[in-house]
């Protein structure tokens, strides 16, 4: 029997995007990590969008600038090299192909398991150099500081104790978060393209974690959708020197729907130069159970659970059954009549 291949230029037309305007967020919310009320713009941001940047992080430019070398370094070795630490199922190097279930992208990247502040002894990986490993590993140190602090940061803004509630959830040394490392490297698109089309670099997605954090070269192509504006998409000028923090779909469920997991999609044109991303995702245990907080549930909060509890395990296993853009919250939420009576059956 033959097996047809799909030519390599059909994958990347079915990767074109038609022309789209879209227009660049000059408001994407900074937040000045010493200064003043910290707290307070980090959950008024995520309520908003659901995303902002980090400014003044304190977190050494060496550490990133120490990875971003190596990745790049990763990237630029040979290909037979790099396929022999994939496929990524689902850790591993990766090229074109995102998740299990036929999601495309224009990029090749390295996906990785954290086991509490370092990377997973069980990664088998030969491409990845001692090097790199140890890029890896004292950046994941800053990225665990920085989640656990924007964490705190969100239980002292939503008045929600203990301060540490959703910073254990990820970087508690109790029992073992399901944290997972990134690498992407988004090349120039080779083809000619038509003015104003792009590729798809990355699927719109929301990410299923309770916080991500992201860092990128200079390289622009990130854009996150906005809740207030009908879903409208805005591109997020690049900022080497700042970290992006997206509120992933635990977080949203934690908070009773309050600060929404965010939208987001990489999108590149031919001629871009290249970009290269660091992605620190802080999930939870695999038992972690992920239900609204009481404590923002409570008279005066006023309102309902608007999602049935379910275990971060769970969660996980449907998330590696969808597809990139599906709405994986919707089979969790609780109808509102259903809501309604669960809150009606308390009170009686
Ligand atoms: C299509 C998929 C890729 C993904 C697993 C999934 O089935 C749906 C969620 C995807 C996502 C998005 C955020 C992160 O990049 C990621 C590692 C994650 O935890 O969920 C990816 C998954 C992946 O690339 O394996
Ligand atoms: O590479 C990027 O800039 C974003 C990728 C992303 O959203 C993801 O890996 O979940
Ligand atoms: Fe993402």
């Amino acid at each position: 029997m033959v097996v047809l291949a799909k030519p390599a230029a059909l994958e990347q037309i079915s990767l074109l995007r038609t022309p789209e305007p879209w227009e660049t967020l000059s408001g994407v919310p900074a937040v000045d990590l010493s200064g003043p009320d910290a707290a307070g713009h980090v959950v008024r941001a995520c309520e908003r969008l659901g995303f902002f940047s980090v400014v003044n992080h304190g977190v050494p430019a060496g550490v990133v600038d120490r990875l971003e070398a190596e990745a790049v370094r990763f990237f630029a070795s040979a290909q037979a090299d790099k396929d022999a630490s994939g496929p990524a199922d689902p850790f591993g190097y990766g090229s074109k192909r995102i998740g299990r279930n036929g999601d495309m992208g224009w990029l090749e990247y390295l996906l990785l398991a954290i086991d509490r502040d370092a990377l997973s002894d069980s990664m088998a990986c030969p491409a990845a150099s001692s090097a790199l490993r140890e890029a890896i590993n004292e950046y994941v140190v800053a990225m665990r500081w920085l989640a656990r602090t924007v964490l705190e940061m969100v239980a002292e803004g939503l008045g929600v104790s203990p301060r540490g509630a959703l910073a254990d959830m990820v970087t508690g040394d109790d029992a073992a978060s399901d944290q997972v490392f990134r690498l992407n490297h988004y090349p120039p698109c080779p083809l000619p393209l038509p003015p104003s089309c792009s590729v798809t670099g990355f699927g719109e997605h929301t990410d299923p974690q309770l916080v991500s954090i992201l860092r990128s070269n200079g390289a622009a192509g990130l854009q996150v959708a906005l809740h207030d504006d009908g879903g409208r998409w805005v591109s997020v000028p690049p900022n080497r020197d700042a970290f992006f923090v997206n509120v992933g779909d635990s977080l949203q469920v934690l908070t009773n729907g309050r600060l929404k997991s965010v939208r987001h999609r990489v999108v590149a044109g031919s001629g871009l130069k290249s970009r290269v991303s660091m992605i620190y995702f802080g999930g939870p245990p695999l038992a972690q159970r992920i239900a609204p907080l009481p404590q923002l549930l409570q008279a005066g909060h006023g309102s309902l659970p608007l999602y049935r509890e379910f275990t971060w395990g769970e969660y996980k296993k449907a998330a590696y059954r969808s597809r990139l853009g599906d709405n994986r919250l919707a089979p969790f939420e609780e109808p509102p009549v259903a809501a309604a009576a669960h809150h009606h059956h308390h009170w009686s």
